[in-house]
């Protein structure tokens, strides 16, 4: 298992650009299933998760290639198999995407319900609730999800209770073939929901509403091939920033709308930082000691929680106390006790954290237990003093491409080691 090692306390400057987001890329790729055509895609990028969409839907008997780094081709009309299975999807939350396009494409679908997650329970009971709404009756057989819909899906109003960013999509996927008019109430609202919906425009798709909480759907005969581009990944480009900010530097990120981190942007600023922006860059240089601000999540516009963690590693070496609310996730807390571990000063009570910021943090071995937890140990310990050493990182890999390069194109001293490279190295062996 590989280890990301890094000598904290070296001030980042510079400029990067910000790679496809995960998570727009993820929801254009299962679209393919619906797509009479092929599909090119631009700025995908190589991140875990989007090899094991590749490798499911070519299981699935789809054609899909690589032209350049960036650059995939889906061809979808061979597939055969309106299947999920669980060795291919254990590692992926996403996997229920594909489950909306593959009831609509073949009028049934197995997929395998993704694993326990780490940062809480997940369930995906307003995906389900809104395809019976449209007319699949639902059963669970042996950890897999079986949706019948022989007679194709109908149109249906849909109110979700809570909003959920992959139900929206997974419905707003299963609506755009079926039979009259879908109206999804209390949509997500998220940027990677219109970059589906415009995607799915552009190959015939009437959707109305996409970027608001009403999102119309009129159901259409086919979807013909065309170009899919996925949207910058805000959440990568806030790491960055971050990372600037973290430790008293200044990063630029470019090929990022700033319009969609308004609200970290605006936390950012409270904190005293200087922020620029343009069309499509954003610039953050530290002014000095951040102060502390305080945070609680909410679906986009507010606050995402995907950045939660980051912000709290920002928050420990602010001047002041920050009170940070997860609203959206059950189990997003488990950065702190590993942020405890390289001095931070941090009180849970339930979803919210107060932190006690310090003047310095010390680096130490820590471990990453999921994507964004890892993301806000990086953050720590390059701001930390002397060496930090981040286990288990398959987790950052799903979701920050050369996440080591990046960095140490801003001037970072970080490097990437297998673990029996590792302990070949001397120290103390810890698998
Ligand atoms: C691939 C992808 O895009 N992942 C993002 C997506 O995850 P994902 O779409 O899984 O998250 P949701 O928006 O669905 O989850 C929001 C909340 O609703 C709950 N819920 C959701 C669906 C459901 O059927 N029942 C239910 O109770 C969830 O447990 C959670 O508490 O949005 C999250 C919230 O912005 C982000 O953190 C993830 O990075
Ligand atoms: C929680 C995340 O992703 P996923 O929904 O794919 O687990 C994330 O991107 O922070």
């Amino acid at each position: 298992m590989d280890k990301i090692i890094i000598q904290g306390g070296i001030a980042l400057s510079g400029t990067i650009e910000a790679s496809g987001a995960k998570n727009a890329a993820l929801p254009l790729l299962a679209a393919a299933i619906l797509v009479d055509g092929p599909v090119t895609y631009r700025r995908i990028p190589h991140l875990r998760d989007i090899s094991t969409m590749m490798t499911l839907l070519a299981w699935q008997g789809a054609d899909v290639s690589y032209d350049d780094q960036y650059c995939l081709h889906v061809d979808t009309r061979a597939a055969t198999k309106a299947e999920a299975p669980y060795e291919l999807v254990k590692t992926m939350r996403a996997s229920s995407l594909v489950l909306g396009p593959l009831l609509t494409r073949f009028g049934e679908a197995r997929v395998s319900l993704p694993g326990g997650c780490a940062i809480g329970a997940r369930p995906i009971d307003m995906h389900l609730q809104g395809l019976e709404a449209m007319g699949a009756t639902i059963e669970v057989e042996q950890g897999n999800i079986v949706a019948r819909a022989p007679g194709g899906l109908k149109g249906a109003r849909i109110v979700f209770d809570q909003v959920t960013v992959t139900g929206t999509e997974n419905l707003m996927m299963a609506a755009v073939l079926a039979k009259g008019e879908t109206v999804l109430e209390n949509a997500a609202r998220e940027p990677e929901i219109v970059n589906l919906a415009e995607s799915l425009r552009g190959l015939g798709a009437l959707i109305e509403g996409d970027g608001g909480n009403r999102i119309v759907i009129r159901g259409v005969e086919r979807l013909h091939g065309g170009e899919m581009t996925t949207i910058a990944d805000r959440i990568e480009a806030a790491t960055y920033l971050a990372a600037g900010l973290i430790t008293g530097g200044d990063v630029t990120v470019t090929g990022v709308d700033p319009s969609m981190l308004e609200a970290f942007l605006a936390k950012v600023r409270g904190a005293g930082a200087l922020v620029e922006t343009g069309d499509d860059f954003i610039r953050c240089k530290a002014l000095g000691r951040l102060r502390s601000v305080d945070i609680h999540t909410l679906p986009h516009p507010g606050f995402p929680t995907d950045l939660q963690a980051q912000f709290m590693a920002l928050m420990t070496l602010a001047e002041g106390v920050s009170v940070i609310r997860e609203t959206i996730f059950e189990n997003r807390f488990m950065h702190v006790q590993e942020l405890a571990r390289m001095g931070a000063d941090i009180r849970l009570d339930g979803n919210t954290a107060v932190v006690h910021g310090r003047a310095v943090l010390s680096g130490a071995p820590v471990m990453a237990t999921d994507l964004r937890a890892s993301a806000s140990l990086v953050l720590a310990g390059l701001a930390a003093k002397g060496e930090t050493t981040v286990s288990r990182v398959y987790h950052i890999d799903r979701g920050y491409e050369r996440i080591e390069e990046k960095l140490s194109k801003l001037g970072a001293r970080i490097e990437r080691v297998s673990a029996s490279e590792n302990w070949m190295q001397g120290g103390h062996f810890n698998g």
